[in-house]
């Protein structure tokens, strides 16, 4: 039975995205059955994994119950995604009606058997989507740049996370805080490592050991249609991430 884990920040550009190929990308080169759901209606990790997004099912259609979850997956190299589509930015208003939070958790039921790993691309807001995604997870990793911004931004997911764990899903857990574009030299880094440490302890969460530095080979690979491990396997990033894959197997995830 697949663990559904969220990457989530609902702070925009830290990496969500990234983080979710890459560390799904990890799990699938490690011998797991990987499967992604791009909640992001902007379908950033549909077009990286090379996924099609116009003529085919999308997440939109399954929340809709238009389309069938399973055959609405698509095999890549990297991983099966279940790609997202413009179209998804406009549920919030489209789905009003009770149980609305559980449409992706009842969405996933029928494939959870078949992999080991469900990641959840969440949209940089605190949505339904967003609820959708914590309702339907066991775990949630948080993307998080070194800078006094995302400080701010994580206070207002913790409440969300209470919220969900309060009326929807009691189980979630934040398993940790991966900063991400890090840099160890610069003061600033290092100061607002400190400061996360302390967020972290506050969301009774963690700091992950691994950090990810900032490299450009990560959005060449993303405009490549490649994941970093194909597109540049000794690049730092990759071996970073790939430490991340292996900090969190540590972890027992
Ligand atoms: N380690 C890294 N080094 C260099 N660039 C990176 C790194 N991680 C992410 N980026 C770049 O930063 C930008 C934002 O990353 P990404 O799309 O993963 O963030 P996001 O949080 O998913 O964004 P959004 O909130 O818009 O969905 C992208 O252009 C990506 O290529």
């Amino acid at each position: 039975m697949a663990k559904i884990i969220s990457v989530t920040n609902q702070k925009g550009g830290v990496g969500k995205t990234t983080t979710t190929g890459a560390v799904a990308a990890g799990y699938k080169l490690k011998g797991y059955k990987v499967l992604c759901v791009d909640l992001d209606p902007q379908a950033n990790l549909s077009f990286s994994a090379g996924a099609e997004t116009e003529e085919c099912p999308t997440i939109y259609e399954i929340l809709k119950g238009e389309a069938n979850t399973y055959f609405s997956i698509q095999k890549m190299d990297s991983f099966d995604i279940i790609s997202s589509n413009i179209l998804l930015s406009g549920i919030e208003l489209e789905f009003t009606q009770t149980g609305r939070e559980y449409l992706l958790k009842e969405a996933l039921s029928s494939v959870k058997d078949k992999y080991d790993y469900i990641f959840l691309d969440t949209p940089p807001a605190l949505s339904i989507l967003t609820v959708n995604a914590f309702t339907a997870s066991d775990f949630i990793i948080i993307p998080m740049l070194a800078d006094i911004f995302s400080l701010q931004g994580i206070a207002q997911l913790s409440e969300t996370i209470d919220r969900v764990r309060k009326y929807c899903n009691s189980n979630v857990k934040v398993e940790g805080i991966v900063l991400t574009k890090f840099n160890m030299r610069t003061v600033l880094s290092r100061e607002i490592k400190g400061t996360a440490e302390l967020i972290a302890e506050r969301l009774n969460t963690e700091i992950f050991n691994t950090t990810i530095r900032s490299s450009v080979a990560v959005m060449e690979a993303q405009t490549n249609q490649l994941d970093i491990y194909n597109y540049s396997p000794k690049n730092g990033a990759a071996k970073d991430y790939m430490d991340l894959v292996e900090e969190l197997i540590e972890r027992g995830l």
